[in-house]
C-alpha cells in the first residue's frame, strides 16, 4: 500500500532527466540556469562575505587528515559549508540538492548517502591541474559538481574554464566549459579528469561531491 502511494506522489522532473540521460550517455552534464540569478547572486555574497572574514584556507590537495598544500597544482582558496549552520542562501542551495538527490536516488537507485560542498574562490592567476576527484583518497565519492557563482557579466577571456577530458572512441577530447553564473556542471567523480584553466579575474564557485557508502 505505502509502495503504490509513493509510485503515485512521484513527479517526473525534465531538468533532472536531462541530467541522468547525459550522465549516462557522456559522463557529464551541464546544467544551464540549476540557480537563479538571484539564489546566485546571494551565495555569491555569501561566498564574499566569509572570504573576507578570512575563514577560508587555502586549499590542500589530499584526504582531509593528510593535507598538502601544494600551490604548483591547484591555487584556490576553499571553506567548506556545513548544512547544520546554513544561512539563508545557503539552506535554498541545500534544499535543491537534497531535492535532486532524492531524485536520482528514487528514479537509478544511486544510493548516494553523503555529501560534501565547499565555496571556492580562485584569485587571478589560479588554476587547477588536470586531476581526478577521488586523488583525495576517497573512492566514495562518485558525482562532482561545480556551480558558478561569478557576476552576470563574466567573459571567455577571463579564462578559468573547466576542461573535463573525454574519451570518444578511444581518442582523448576536451569539453571546455566557461564558469556562467547559474550553471551547475555534473560529472563522473571516478572516471573524467578535469582542470581550471588560470583565470584573469576573481572566480567563484561551489563545488562539492554526493558520495555513496
Ligand atoms: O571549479 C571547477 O570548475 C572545478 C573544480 C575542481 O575540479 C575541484 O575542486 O576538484
Ligand atoms: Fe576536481
Amino acid at each position: 500500500m505505502q509502495e503504490i502511494f509513493e509510485q503515485l506522489e512521484f513527479v517526473e522532473n525534465p531538468m533532472y532527466e536531462a541530467v541522468i540521460t547525459d550522465l549516462m550517455e557522456q559522463q557529464y552534464s551541464i546544467v544551464e540556469g540549476f540557480f537563479k540569478a538571484e539564489e546566485v547572486s546571494a551565495l555569491r555574497n555569501s561566498l564574499l562575505e566569509k572570504y573576507e572574514e578570512e575563514t577560508f584556507k587555502k586549499a590542500a590537495i589530499g584526504s582531509k587528515v593528510n593535507e598538502i598544500i601544494e600551490k604548483s597544482v591547484r591555487g584556490d582558496f576553499i571553506l567548506w559549508l556545513n548544512e547544520s549552520e546554513a544561512n539563508f542562501a545557503e539552506k535554498a542551495f541545500f534544499n535543491r540538492i537534497n531535492d535532486m538527490v532524492s531524485y536520482l536516488n528514487k528514479t537509478c537507485f544511486m544510493g548516494i548517502l553523503f555529501k560534501e560542498f565547499h565555496y571556492a574562490l580562485y584569485p587571478k592567476g589560479a588554476f587547477y591541474k588536470r586531476h581526478l576527484d577521488t586523488f583525495q583518497n576517497d573512492d566514495r565519492r562518485k558525482l562532482s559538481m561545480v556551480c558558478y557563482l561569478n557576476e552576470e557579466d563574466w567573459q571567455p577571456e577571463y579564462g578559468g574554464e573547466l576542461v573535463l577530458y573525454l574519451n570518444e572512441n578511444g581518442k582523448e577530447v576536451e569539453k571546455i566549459i566557461y564558469p556562467f553564473p547559474g550553471r551547475m556542471v555534473i560529472f563522473e567523480s571516478q572516471i573524467l579528469e578535469h582542470e581550471v584553466k588560470p583565470v584573469e579575474q576573481k572566480r567563484m564557485s561551489i563545488t562539492g561531491w554526493l558520495k555513496t557508502r
